[in-house]
């Protein structure tokens, strides 16, 4: 079997303005395209996988694990850039799940592992999302709008080794000065605000870990 690299996604959330896509355009981004897709997330029935910065989601058929993988320690509470490892493969994610639940799923397909674990989704929401690249930065900028009320802008960049992390945050960091984010606080995303608005117990657990 072939070996696949890492996929591990540093990125930093900005609030932004109306005037923003003029100003991507500036700095040289161009407009990929538009997406409309539903994220529903999953965790056990005592909130593991979250309490654990663990993020099961199915977005429109294709399941998703963002586990942390940061290798520097830190307070993420705080950290206006986040870093995780996504993890998109069915057998992979099994793995990582049954490794953070301490157990040995026997299911080989996602749906198998909902029912074996009893997974329930805590959350569901539509994004519609406008995506700009930015070549000479190798960057990725999401502008999502979520169906309940909240947008909110990505930087991104996907690096595979560790190595390169540093790097990707200098050129994120960058852009996001010239884009006007000053900021050194940390922006709640979509999750942070949909469930500190729908699910209030979830949210305060989750701030109490300081996973959020
Ligand atoms: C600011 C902040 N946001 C999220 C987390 C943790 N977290 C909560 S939900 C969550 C999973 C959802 O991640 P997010 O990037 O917010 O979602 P989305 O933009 O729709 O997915 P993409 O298309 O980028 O893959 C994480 C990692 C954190 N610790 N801090
Ligand atoms: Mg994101």
């Amino acid at each position: 079997m072939a070996t696949s690299l890492a996929v591990l996604e540093v990125e930093r959330k900005f609030i932004y303005s109306s005037d923003v896509e003029d100003m991507l355009q500036t700095l040289g981004a161009t407009l990929q395209g538009r997406l409309l897709f539903r994220d529903t997330y999953y965790d056990t029935v005592d909130l593991h996988l979250t309490l654990n910065d663990h993020w099961l989601r199915d977005r429109q058929g294709s399941w998703e694990l963002k586990l942390p993988f940061s290798l520097h320690g830190g307070d993420k509470s705080s950290n206006p850039v986040t870093q995780y490892q996504e993890l998109t493969r069915e057998k992979e994610i099994i793995a990582a799940v049954g490794e953070v639940l301490g157990c040995t799923p026997l299911s080989e397909g996602m749906e198998a592992l909902v029912a074996e674990l009893r997974l329930q989704a805590f959350a569901s929401y539509v994004t519609d999302r406008k995506s700009y690249e930015v070549p000479r930065e190798g960057l990725h900028v999401d502008l999502d709008e979520a169906d309940f009320g909240f947008a909110v802008g990505e930087v991104e960049k996907v690096v595979s080794t560790a190595e390169e992390v540093p790097e990707a945050l200098e050129r994120i960091n960058h852009f996001c000065s010239q884009l006007g984010v000053t900021s050194v606080k940390k922006v709640p995303g979509k999750m942070t605000t949909y469930l500190h608005q729908y699910r209030p117990e979830h949210y305060q657990k989750l701030k109490e870990a300081h996973v959020l």
